[in-house]
């Protein structure tokens, strides 16, 4: 990586990255609660994050001085298998990390529309900076829900807007989202990018140089942003 402001790391398989991960962001954590009594973590869904919330959740730390949010929501109930909240709630909050208290986007409101005052106040109501955020990446070159073609996606990219919450629509989404803004996203003392398999690695060299179609892609906004150091985890 040229970017001095970008760190690689890059491990053998999943579990090694995972492991990783998890030690990662539990330090980060154990700093949160020692320097400040909570700690602030925000995560990702989709696929790519059960092994590693597997492991954090197995990593000692005072979980009830944590509070857990998410960077996006797809805008579904959460008895939906397509429920980000339903993945933390089912891989990362249980056993002893079933006591950190989760701050769900996701409010049962008809629409994200409707919805979005009442998430954009529970996502002020936290402690920022965040303690970590850990961003996943579609194959589109989404991050968290920074859709290609979204409906907010210019309101979202804007690194000074001042909301931290909108609702968002796009072709690819799957169904109507809500996510953090950018400026949201990079109000962290920790930037993660936790991505896996090689194509995703291909992608990621492609919009780290800006290379084709890849130049739009979304994800770009938190590569070239100068806000916060990025952490890039990645394993084939
Ligand atoms: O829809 C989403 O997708 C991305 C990437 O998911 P993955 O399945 O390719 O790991 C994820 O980061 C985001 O939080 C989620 O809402």
């Amino acid at each position: 990586m040229p970017d001095p402001r970008i760190a690689m790391y890059s491990f053998d398989d999943g579990p090694a990255l995972a492991a990783a991960l998890a030690g990662r962001v539990a330090g980060l954590l154990r700093e949160g609660i020692a320097a400040r009594g909570a700690a602030v973590l925000a995560v990702s869904g989709g696929s790519t994050p059960v092994r590693f919330f597997e492991r954090l959740a197995r990593q000692a730390l005072a979980w009830d001085k944590v509070r857990v949010t998410l960077v996006d929501e797809r805008w579904v109930d959460e008895d939906s298998e397509r429920s980000n909240a339903r993945l933390v709630k089912a891989q990362l909050l249980q056993g002893a990390a079933a006591a950190a208290r989760f701050v769900p986007l996701y409010t049962g409101a008809d629409t994200p529309e409707a919805g979005c005052a009442e998430a954009r106040q529970r996502i002020r109501a936290l402690p920022r900076p965040f303690d970590a955020v850990v961003l996943g990446m579609g194959a589109d070159g989404h991050t968290a829900s920074f859709f290609p073609g979204g409906d907010r996606l210019v309101e979202a990219l804007d690194p000074d807007g001042r909301v931290p919450v909108l609702p968002m629509r796009a072709a690819g989404a799957g169904e109507p989202r809500i996510t953090l803004a950018l400026p949201a996203l990079l109000d962290t003392r920790a930037l993660i990018l936790h991505i896996e398999g090689a194509p995703k690695r291909a992608l990621l060299a492609a919009a780290l140089e800006g290379r084709g179609e890849a130049a739009q892609y979304p994800v770009r906004a938190v590569l070239t942003q100068r806000r916060v150091p990025l952490e890039v985890y990645w394993c084939p």
